[in-house]
């Protein structure tokens, strides 16, 4: 007996309604039943992960957690199906460091043929290992001189932006993009071999491509179906490819890209794709990470020029008999109490993190800050509200006051990460930490700066956070 079409409509229809109703009710339970409904947050936003991502854009998200929803819903604020934002700094040091908790699958986005050392999931620490000489205090010690050249550039480019003012000695440079710049050139030459050039020659293709690429990150992972029309610029890939093998044809250099090859044969070693996307990864993370907090000291010391004199004056004196040669040296910088205050104060008000932090995932039913948190929930460190928090920090959490660091027993405990904390903290955070003291330093001691008040400082953060206008001008007059 043969089943006709409208025979077959209503068994056909029945099915289809069950699995849509099943849909939904899942969508739902989920959303509003399951143990996650406990948490406070916006309650349409429970329904699809989609709403969330969406609110990046623009690269305000940022703004909407920590402005809205935090001040709204407290220390936990749930924004999607299976996601929570954490502020606790207990349950923060829970899942950073006691736990050890993974990394979710926003790091997916960041990810380019290879697994690299910030998007690794399940292994990591072979890798780390590997990679962790380029990054030790010996290593450190042994570049400075190559950070110096870089400074070479930078100074005789201050020098012209000041010579073509005419007689004023006084020029206006932007410095978000001359310290951005800056940073750029000394990834350049201390880990990849050689500077940039991005100061004297102005924005290297790569930088423009690096920006490029972070864009077409930040889309793909809103919406992923974009990657099969939004490709990885053949350039990025290429220019990785060629310092590879200019490297391997030429003579070594004891470098980050040098301890990377070294290590290709040992076992675990990295393929040549792989090396490529860590050479991208080491491009992204380290330079403009470094600039946006550099670029932020020297906001905060303009707008504050008590502290900028305080800080001069310590500069002067801990390098007046320095006679390590035409820059300050980091020996002498390291331990100047001052200038640690105004960094350490600068990172605490502007974390790279601004958005949602290092987000992690449970993989077992887990309690935290007294809240059920089921396997497979998404959880986001949240170090920015961890930083602004008037409860750990007292009323004065938003104002600029280096002086709050001179006592270090005031220093509330496990709230301060700006590189993040556990085995997945920040690999770079000695090499930023230097090049930060050095750049303030060697520009304080040849320049008196000013502030040019009114202008436009709002923040967007895309993948990493930057003035939305691009620019921070500073009037910049010779010592
Ligand atoms: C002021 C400058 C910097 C800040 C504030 C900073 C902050 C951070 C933070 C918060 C993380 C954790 C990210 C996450 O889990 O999602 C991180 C990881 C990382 N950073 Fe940095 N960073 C800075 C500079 C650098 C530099 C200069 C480099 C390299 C040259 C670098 C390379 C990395 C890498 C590779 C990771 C992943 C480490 C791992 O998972 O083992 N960073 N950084």
């Amino acid at each position: 007996m043969l089943l006709t079409l409208q025979d077959a409509i209503w068994p056909l229809l029945i099915i289809g309604f069950f699995h849509v109703a099943r849909y939904v009710y899942n969508v739902i339970h989920l959303a509003y039943i399951g143990p996650l409904c406990k948490i406070p947050g916006p309650k349409l936003y429970f329904l699809s992960r989609k709403l969330a991502s969406s609110k990046q854009a623009k690269g305000m998200r940022w703004k909407w957690i920590q402005y809205e929803l935090f001040p709204k819903y407290g220390p936990f604020v749930r924004i999607a199906p299976r996601a929570v934002l954490i502020a606790d700094k207990d349950a923060i040091k829970q899942i950073l460091v006691t736990n050890e908790l993974p990394k979710n699958d926003k790091y997916l986005q960041l990810e380019l043929n290879s697994t690299t050392l910030l998007t690794a999931r399940t292994w990591h620490k072979q890798r780390r290992r590997m990679l962790s000489p380029a990054f030790s205090i010996k290593y450190l010690t042994s570049i400075e001189p190559l950070i110096h050249s870089v400074f070479e550039d930078l100074i005789e480019k201050m020098e012209q932006s000041i010579a073509s003012v005419g007689n004023l000695d006084c020029a206006v440079i932007n410095f978000v993009k001359i310290i951005q710049a800056c940073t750029m050139d000394i990834i350049g030459e201390t880990a990849f071999g050689s500077s940039f050039k991005t100061i004297m020659n102005g924005d290297h293709l790569l930088t423009q491509k690096v920006f490029e690429e972070r864009r077409r990150r930040n889309l793909v992972g809103m919406f992923p179906i974009l990657k099969y029309f939004m490709k990885l610029d053949p350039y990025v890939e290429n220019f990785a490819n060629n310092l590879m093998e200019g490297r391997r044809n030429g003579s070594r250099r004891q470098d980050l890209l040098q301890t990377i090859l070294d290590a290709q044969h040992e076992d675990g070693g990295m393929t040549d794709i792989e090396i490529c996307d860590q050479i991208i990864e080491f491009i992204f993370a380290g330079s403009d990470t470094t600039s946006f907090t550099t670029t932020m000291v020297f906001a905060m010391l303009v707008e504050n020029p008590e502290v900028m004199k305080k800080l001069t004056e310590e500069l002067d004196e801990a390098l007046k008999d320095d006679e390590s040669g035409k820059f300050p040296s980091h020996g002498k910088l390291k331990d100047l109490t001052y200038l640690n205050c105004v960094v350490n104060e600068t990172l605490r008000l502007h974390p790279i993190s601004h958005d949602a932090g290092p987000g992690k995932v449970t993989t077992e039913d887990t309690v935290l800050g007294g809240y059920l948190i089921p396997k497979g929930t998404m959880l986001g460190a949240n170090i920015f509200q961890l930083h602004h928090s008037a409860k750990y920090w007292g009323e004065d959490v938003n104002e600029f006051k280096p002086e709050r660091w001179l006592n270090p027993d005031k220093i509330p405990k496990d709230c301060f990460i700006p590189f993040s904390a556990g085995t997945r903290n920040c690999i770079g955070n000695n090499f930023a930490l230097m090049v930060i003291r050095l750049l303030v330093s060697t520009l304080l001691a040849r320049y008196r700066l000013e502030e040019i008040p009114g202008q436009d400082k709002d923040v967007v953060q895309f993948f990493t956070p930057n003035f939305k206008t691009k620019r921070y001008d500073i009037k910049v007059w010779k010592r």
